[in-house]
């Protein structure tokens, strides 16, 4: 159920899109996408944040809704992503007395992105500063790299409300009905994942504020159970597992380590392995195996080797996790090949340089087709991996 009511005071204007084929050209979004804005009407009317181009028209209109003939002061930027600021100058040049609110780094962004003189309406602001609209203050809070250096969160202290732009944020539009953690985790380790102790360094500051509710850029308002939401960001940002359990990822070319996978998890579970999600690296959703290799405690990773390396899918994946600053797991690995299988040692390169990655003694060694001393090496494997 799409629940935008904020306060009497403080109005969504945000919009859904729902025909977007890849968010960031690069996430699938089978549910949408919410772009979320937000106008605060006091003494003084303050918007917070614009919308992607693509909903333009429809956040025009849910602004002037929402203003009932009045006029604009402030725009506050949070974050200079063209998904969020792609009208601000729209706005700017709607109304020209308006004031635009960011820090310094936010107006070197405007200045690339957008060709307008800003110099005379810019409200510079730095960490603790605080922005009256009469009863409504909203203090500014750095949060930089929380995606982007500019990145900033505002706190509102009459109804204690954090805006806190792409953190806490979620892929769906705001009427899908699914699970908030499913789709905020593969948003946050693929979006925000690399960037762990920023977010620690956020959650901190946002500690010492009394928040009675979040509005993010991207998702539902959070107005519940608030410790819920800032406890999984605590411990994804700190890079602990979530759960206990284990994703076997694979890369196969003809289908052979694919049997060998399935067989991996099949003794895995009769191992007594919690969970053992599994996940094909040709054609499954990558940002969904990214999420679930930080979900977990524990890997394997089983791929055919490739021109005197790893099947590219598997070369791929590993780039990302590497990328996102994948850490603290236990990994075992089982390599394929025909005639020189180095899969296995093409990924314990890539392995050896993150951090705190326990990687399994044992390695299996397929030669084309699994066969039963195959098996039986997968389940000694396997409980090695489990510590058994
Ligand atoms: C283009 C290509 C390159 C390959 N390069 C290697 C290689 O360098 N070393 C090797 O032992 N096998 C190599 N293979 C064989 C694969 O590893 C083979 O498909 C695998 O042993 C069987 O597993 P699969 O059924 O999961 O693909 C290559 C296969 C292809 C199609």
């Amino acid at each position: 159920m799409k629940d935008v009511t904020i306060t009497d005071n403080i109005l969504y204007i945000g919009a859904d899109d729902k025909d977007l084929d890849l968010f960031e050209s690069q996430y699938i979004i089978p549910n949408g996408v919410s772009y979320n804005s937000y106008v605060i009407l006091d003494e003084k009317v303050a918007v917070m944040d614009t919308v992607d181009a693509r909903r333009k028209e429809e956040w025009l209109n849910n602004l002037e809704q929402a203003l009932s003939g009045r006029r604009v002061d402030y725009l506050v930027v949070s974050h200079m992503e063209p998904d969020h600021a792609a009208n601000v100058q729209v706005l700017a040049e709607k109304y020209p007395d308006m004031k635009v609110v960011g820090n310094a780094k936010t107006f070197q962004m405007i200045q690339q992105f957008f060709d307008m003189d800003l110099t005379e309406r810019s409200v510079v602001v730095k960490e603790g500063d605080v922005l009256s609209l009469g009863t409504h203050e909203l203090t500014f809070v750095m949060a930089p790299m929380v995606h982007w250096p500019e990145v900033m969160v505002s706190y509102e202290k009459s109804e204690k409300i954090l805006f806190s732009a792409d953190g806490f944020g979620k892929f769906g539009a705001l009427d899908a009905e699914e699970d908030w953690a499913c789709e905020a985790r593969r948003y946050y380790f693929n979006i925000v994942g690399k960037y762990g102790p920023q977010v620690q360094a956020l959650l901190k500051k946002a500690a010492n504020l009394d928040i009675a509710m979040i509005c993010p850029l991207h998702g539902p308002i959070l107005k519940e159970n608030l410790e819920y939401y800032i406890g999984k960001y605590n411990t994804w940002s700190s890079y602990e597992p979530e759960d206990e359990g284990v994703l076997v990822a694979y890369a196969s070319i003809h289908g052979n380590t694919k049997k060998a996978a399935i067989k991996m998890k099949e003794i895995l579970e009769a191992k007594g392995a919690k969970k053992v999600a599994i996940t094909d690296l040709s054609r499954d959703d990558m940002a969904e195996a990214i999420e679930d290799a930080f979900r977990y405690d524990k890997m394997v990773l089983a791929a055919a080797s490739y021109d005197g390396g790893v099947f590219p899918c598997m070369e791929d994946f590993l780039h990302h996790l590497k990328s996102k600053n994948f850490q603290k797991r236990t990994v075992a690995l089982i390599e394929n090949g025909t005639w020189a299988p180095v899969a296995a040692r093409t990924m314990k390169v890539v392995l050896e340089q993150m951090k705190e990655i326990t990687l399994c003694d044992q390695v299996v060694s397929i030669k084309s087709v699994m066969k039963e001393a195959n098996v039986a090496e997968m389940e000694a494997l396997a409980e090695e991996l489990l510590g058994k």
